[in-house]
């Protein structure tokens, strides 16, 4: 670990123990000593690979200080801190916001006063919070817009405010009972039962055990009629304003159209010939695409440099749909790297694009936009696409319900006839297939199978707890996804290592999302459950899965499990990895092996797999828990 991250986490301890020095010399921690090598510092456990600190777990040590989250929150692959049990007091500060990869944040059982920061919200890869057992009050941040929350647990405190609306479907857990809750209860909280509300005098609604809400007392008649006769004032200067805006709005469009008009006819022609440029610069570009049979609706379609007419000629780009060839550009959203520039479609047009690899449904371009950022464009192939308008219901579907943070959300896309493109945020680091294979482009390597032997030297850099955390991650937001889009029929259609693309904090998102559609007859869930299977796999080997031909993996894996040397099935760096745990790796390779099963109709759905291997998870957390708070301190990494 590096030296200012030690000498951080040093000064988040001394707050926490008020500057007891005989905790950290119980605990072990000194600079001159590192957290994840030797014998590492009590309660502290690192990522092999990358020697840094990921889960801090200090329990029942009878700290009696406070939390200082910004040194805390320097440590930069930080994502599990559990301090229960203890004396602390004071408040949870506004900095731990700044601890963006926290995936779990476990304070119960303390003294812990004051109300909660607002930017906690902002803690976007947040699974579970747990502040029970202390002394909170006031109102809750808006924990709501956290979508892979699973476990909230708040109760016995001082707490009070309405309950606010949490994403209450994806919670497995839930409990505000015992605080000063008042008002009704969200509708869907109530499958929490009694018990994870009760203690709160002022709750109604929700439960038929709780009392029905009223309407809000009535006035006094005077008041009343003085408060109807204002409302009514209101209302009417309401009306007015409405009419001015609307009648300023329709003047405002009717001229920027005919502006835009006259510039769009000029530019036409200047944006196909880039257009063209930048399909020559690529041998094949985003834009060299077929001739188009269908004409432009601006310019009536120019011709480009290379004689071809360029599909993308655009009309309109107003808000967020520019008009293009047959089809439209629908912008669902903006890069986050920039919130205040707008994705226009021309200026990917433009962009200078390179290929990044080529896949069974398409191709992927990084293309650099004006400003520096990165956009990944996926271009597709006809075959296993749905049509125009089943794709355009698909993409809309998806990115309604796909605000789930392991999903890598499309930030637009444009179908045609003739043409699908999807445009996704450039993610630098990769894929989980890049990862596991160590390997930078994956095109260059043999459609085959690698079988024994196959393996590659990139896969020993990766642990076996981020490879389970990684696993946990994927199937707990696909199970989300299953869960939301059933109805609809939308499955991801091509779940495989290389659509999985690892955020600047490691953490896996699941990309491509609903993008292909399955052969007909074909359980298109049942087909990401298999999808999964493999990535488990996998990550267990350390092996090549490549799409077509060659040796199965499945196969081999089920050929070694039948010949009973199935501990000759996992990767090597796993088994060398000090801190991998056998008996769980075997539990992983039982639920790869259910979900590959030959018959779609036999194997687990993604929210049983999720079951299974949340509850690995939840052993591998429960036994770093005690290695790292035991005396021996051998196991604390
Ligand atoms: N948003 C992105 N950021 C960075 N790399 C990406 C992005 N999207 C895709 N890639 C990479 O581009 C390459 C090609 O992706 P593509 O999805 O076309 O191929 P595939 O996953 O092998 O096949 P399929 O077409 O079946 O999904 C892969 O290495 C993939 O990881």
């Amino acid at each position: 670990e590096q030296e200012d991250v030690k000498n951080s986490l040093l000064i988040f301890l001394r707050a926490l123990s008020a500057n007891d020095s005989r905790v950290e010399h119980d605990l072990g921690w000194n600079t001159s000593t590192d957290p994840c090598s030797g014998v590492g510092w009590k309660g502290i456990n690192c990522n092999q690979r990358t020697n840094s600190t990921r889960r801090i777990f200090l329990h029942d040590l009878q700290l009696r200080g406070s939390i200082d989250a910004g040194p805390l929150c320097r440590a930069p692959s930080l994502v599990f801190v559990s301090i229960t049990g203890n004396n602390l007091h004071g408040g949870i500060p506004p900095e731990i916001s700044e601890c963006t990869g926290l995936t779990h944040l476990l304070l119960p059982g303390n003294r812990l006063s004051g109300s909660l920061p607002s930017s906690l919200s902002t803690l976007n890869n947040l699974k579970k919070f747990d502040i029970s057992d202390n002394r909170f009050v006031g109102t809750l941040p808006d924990v709501g817009r956290i979508s892979g929350l699973l476990v909230f647990l708040a109760q016995n405190n001082n707490l009070s405010g309405e309950i606010p609306q949490l994403q209450f479907s994806n919670l497995q857990q839930f409990n505000v009972s015992h605080n000063r809750f008042y008002g009704p209860v969200p509708a869907e909280a109530g499958r929490f039962g009694l018990s994870s509300l009760a203690g709160n005098s002022g709750l109604c609604g929700g439960l038929p055990s709780l009392p029905a809400c009223q309407p809000p007392p009535s006035a006094s008649p005077g008041e009343k009629q003085g408060s109807q006769h204002g409302e009514k004032l209101v209302m009417y200067l309401g009306y007015v304003l409405l009419g001015v805006a609307i009648l300023a709005f329709s003047a405002f469009k009717v001229i920027t159209r005919k502006k835009r008009t006259k510039r769009m006819v000029k530019k036409e022609k200047k944006e196909e010939a880039a257009a063209a440029a930048m399909a020559i610069e690529q041998g094949e570009g985003l834009s060299t695409s077929k001739k188009s049979s269908t004409g432009s609706m601006g310019s009536g379609g120019g011709q480009g440099a290379g004689g071809s007419r360029s599909e993308f000629s655009i009309s309109s780009t107003s808000e967020g749909s520019a008009e293009m060839g047959s089809g439209s550009l629908v912008v669902l959203r903006n890069p986050s790297t920039s919130t205040t520039k707008e994705l226009k479609f021309r200026e990917l047009l433009k962009a200078p694009a390179v290929l990044v690899g080529r896949g069974r449904h398409g191709s992927v371009y990084k293309a650099m936009l004006d400003d520096g950022r990165a956009v990944a464009v996926k271009r597709l192939k006809d075959g296993g696409v749905p049509g125009p308008e089943e794709f355009r219901r698909r993409m809309e579907r998806v990115d309604h319900v796909g605000r789930h943070s392991g999903v890598l959300p499309a930030l637009a896309f444009y179908c045609s006839n003739q043409e699908k493109l999807v445009v996704y945020e450039y993610q630098a680091r990769g894929s989980l297939f890049n990862l596991l294979h160590g390997i930078v482009n994956p095109c260059a390597l043999p459609r085959t199978y690698m079988a024994a032997g196959g393996q590659n030297n990139g896969q020993q850099a990766f642990d076996w707890s981020s490879r389970l955390s990684a696993a946990a991650g994927i199937c707990e937001c696909l199970a989300y996804m299953h869960q939301e889009l059933h109805g609809d029929g939308i499955a991801h259609g091509s779940l495989k290592s290389s659509n999985v693309l690892l955020d600047d904090h490691m953490h896996p998102r699941i990309s491509e999302y609903g993008l292909s559609t399955v052969s007909i007859g074909e359980d298109p869930f049942a087909a990401d459950v298999h999808g999964f299977g493999v990535i488990l796999l996998e990550l267990l080997t350390g092996k090549v899965v490549e799409g077509s031909g060659g040796l199965d993996l499945a196969q081999w894996v089920n050929s070694v499990v039948r010949e009973e040397w199935t501990g000759e099935v996992f990767d090597g760096g796993l088994l060398r990895d000090e801190s991998a745990n056998v008996e769980r790796m075997f539990r992983l390779l039982q639920v790869a092996l259910k979900c590959i099963g030959s018959s779609p109709g036999a194997r687990p759905d993604m929210k049983q797999v999720a079951a299974m291997v949340g509850s690995i998870m939840e052993d591998e957390e429960r036994s770093c828990t005690s290695s790292a708070v035991s005396d021996t301190g051998g196991d604390s990494r």
